[in-house]
C-alpha cells in the first residue's frame, strides 16, 4: 500500500474529537495500521478493552535486547477552527489546535519505516487517547496496558511547536514541560432580584473576587525566578442581566516547573477559597486534580544521547529550548519509564498552540519521521 501521509494528516485534521471520544480517529488510524501491518509477520496490534480508543502496535525485533516505546496522543480541543483551510474541521466546535494530527501522522510514518525494515529491538507504538484532559497516559498505565511484552524499557514522544521552524527538533536536558493541576470551583450563594442585593448573595461578585485574589499568588507568593501560572479559561454565572446569580463556576489550570511549586500554588488556592467562603458567607467547593500531568522530566542519560544524535545528524536542525509552561501527561509515563520528550517544529510563529488559527506547516512531517526513525535505529545499536 502506498501511504500518503499528507492525505492522512488532512483527513485526521477534518475529524477532531475530544478526550476518550476519539472513535472516528481510532477507526481511521486502525485502517492505516491494518493496511501497513497486514502482511507483516513481526507486527502485533492490540486495542485494549479498558481504553477502547487507544491502539498499541508491537513490532517484534529480529534480535531484541529491549523494547523501545514511542507514544503519540490522538485527541483534540473544544476550539472552533478559524483557519479557512480547505480541509478544516468538520466537527463543529472541535479542532486539532494542539497539532495532535501532526503527531499521529509522524507516528504512522515512523511505523511504516519499521514495517518496511524489521527493527532489531522490539518497538512499541502507543496511540494514546486523552492528552488534553482525562489523563490518558495515566489511565493506560493504571489499566495495566504496559505489562508483559507490552512493557517498554524506555519511552519517547514529541510535541509540535509552532515557534520552531518546520521540521526542526527541539529538546533540553531536565524539565521540558510544566506539571499542571486542573482547578474547578463551584460557588453557591443566594439568587435574587437585581434591585434587592440586600436579600441575595451575589456569586458573580464572590467568584470575581476569587479570581482577583488568586492573581496575587504568582505575583506575591511565588519566587519570581521559579515562576508559575494560574489561568482560568472558563467562567460561567448567571442567566440574565436583572437576576443576581446564586451560583458561579470557574475552570482553570495551575502550572509549575516542579512538583513542589505546583503543591505550593495548590495550597495558596485552597487558602484563598476558604477566605472567600468566609468573607462572602457563601459555599465554595474547590476541586484540584493533577491526575497524570506531572512535570515532564527527561531522563539524563537517554536525553544526552538523544541530543548528541540530533546535533550530529547533518539532516536535522537541532535547537536547544527553554522549559515550557505547557503541560503533558507524558510526564506521568516518564515518571514510570525512562525516556525523552522533544519538540518538532511546525513553523507557524504567528500562532500559539491552542489558537483557533494555528496552521502547522506540513513540511515538518517528513523531516520529523526521518529524525525519529534515525534516533530509534541509533538506540538499537546501543548496549545500554
Ligand atoms: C501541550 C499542551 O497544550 N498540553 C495541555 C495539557 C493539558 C493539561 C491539563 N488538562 C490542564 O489543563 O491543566 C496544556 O494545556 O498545556
Amino acid at each position: 500500500m502506498t501511504l500518503d501521509l499528507h492525505e492522512l494528516y488532512q483527513e485526521l485534521h477534518r475529524i477532531p474529537e475530544l478526550a476518550l471520544h476519539e472513535f472516528q480517529t481510532h477507526d481511521l488510524l486502525m485502517k492505516q495500521i491494518d493496511a501497513l501491518t497486514t502482511d507483516c509477520d513481526f507486527a502485533e496490534v492490540q486495542v485494549p478493552e479498558q481504553l477502547p480508543t487507544a491502539i498499541m502496535v508491537l513490532l517484534h525485533g529480529s534480535n531484541p535486547t529491549r523494547t523501545i516505546g514511542y507514544r503519540t496522543d490522538i485527541d483534540a480541543l473544544p476550539v472552533t477552527e478559524d483557519t479557512g483551510l480547505p480541509f478544516r474541521s468538520q466537527h463543529e466546535g472541535r479542532m486539532h489546535a494542539c497539532g495532535h494530527d501532526i503527531h499521529m501522522t509522524v507516528a504512522v510514518g515512523v511505523l511504516a519505516q519499521f514495517v518496511k525494515a524489521q527493527p532489531t529491538d522490539n518497538l512499541l507504538f502507543f496511540f494514546q487517547p486523552a492528552e488534553e484532559s482525562e489523563n490518558g497516559g495515566k489511565l493506560a498505565y493504571e489499566d495495566g496496558l504496559f505489562t508483559g511484552q507490552w512493557r517498554p524499557d524506555e519511552f519517547y514522544g514529541l510535541h509540535d511547536n509552532p515557534q520552531l521552524p518546520a521540521g526542526a527538533i527541539g529538546c533540553r536536558m531536565g524539565t521540558l514541560f510544566a506539571g499542571t493541576t486542573e482547578v474547578d470551583v463551584h460557588f453557591t450563594g443566594t439568587q435574587g432580584h437585581a434591585a434587592y442585593p440586600q436579600f441575595a448573595n451575589d456569586m458573580v461578585v464572590a467568584a470575581s473576587q476569587f479570581i482577583g485574589q488568586v492573581q496575587t499568588i504568582v505575583s506575591r507568593s511565588v519566587d519570581p525566578i521559579e515562576g508559575g501560572v494560574i489561568t482560568f479559561g472558563q467562567f460561567n454565572a448567571g442567566t440574565i442581566r436583572n437576576v443576581i446569580a446564586g451560583e458561579a463556576n470557574l475552570h482553570g489550570t495551575i502550572r509549575g516547573l516542579t512538583q513542589k511549586m505546583i503543591e505550593h500554588i495548590d495550597d495558596r488556592i485552597r487558602a484563598v477559597a476558604n477566605g472567600i467562603a468566609m468573607s462572602y458567607d457563601c459555599q465554595v467547593d474547590l476541586h484540584l486534580n493533577q491526575g497524570g500531568y506531572l512535570p515532564v522530566e527527561n531522563n539524563p542519560h537517554l536525553t544526552q544521547e538523544f541530543i548528541q544524535y540530533m546535533e550530529k545528524n547533518p539532516h536535522v536542525q537541532y535547537i536547544e529550548t527553554e522549559p515550557a509552561m505547557t503541560g503533558e501527561d507524558f510526564g506521568y509515563l516518564l515518571s514510570k519509564f525512562p525516556g525523552t520528550m522533544f519538540w518538532l517544529g511546525i513553523g507557524d510563529p504567528e500562532h500559539q498552540l491552542h489558537s483557533s488559527e494555528l496552521v502547522p506547516n506540513e513540511a515538518a512531517i517528513e523531516p520529523g519521521i526521518s529524525a525519529i526513525t534515525g534516533w530509534l535505529q541509533q538506540r538499537m545499536t546501543e548496549k545500554e
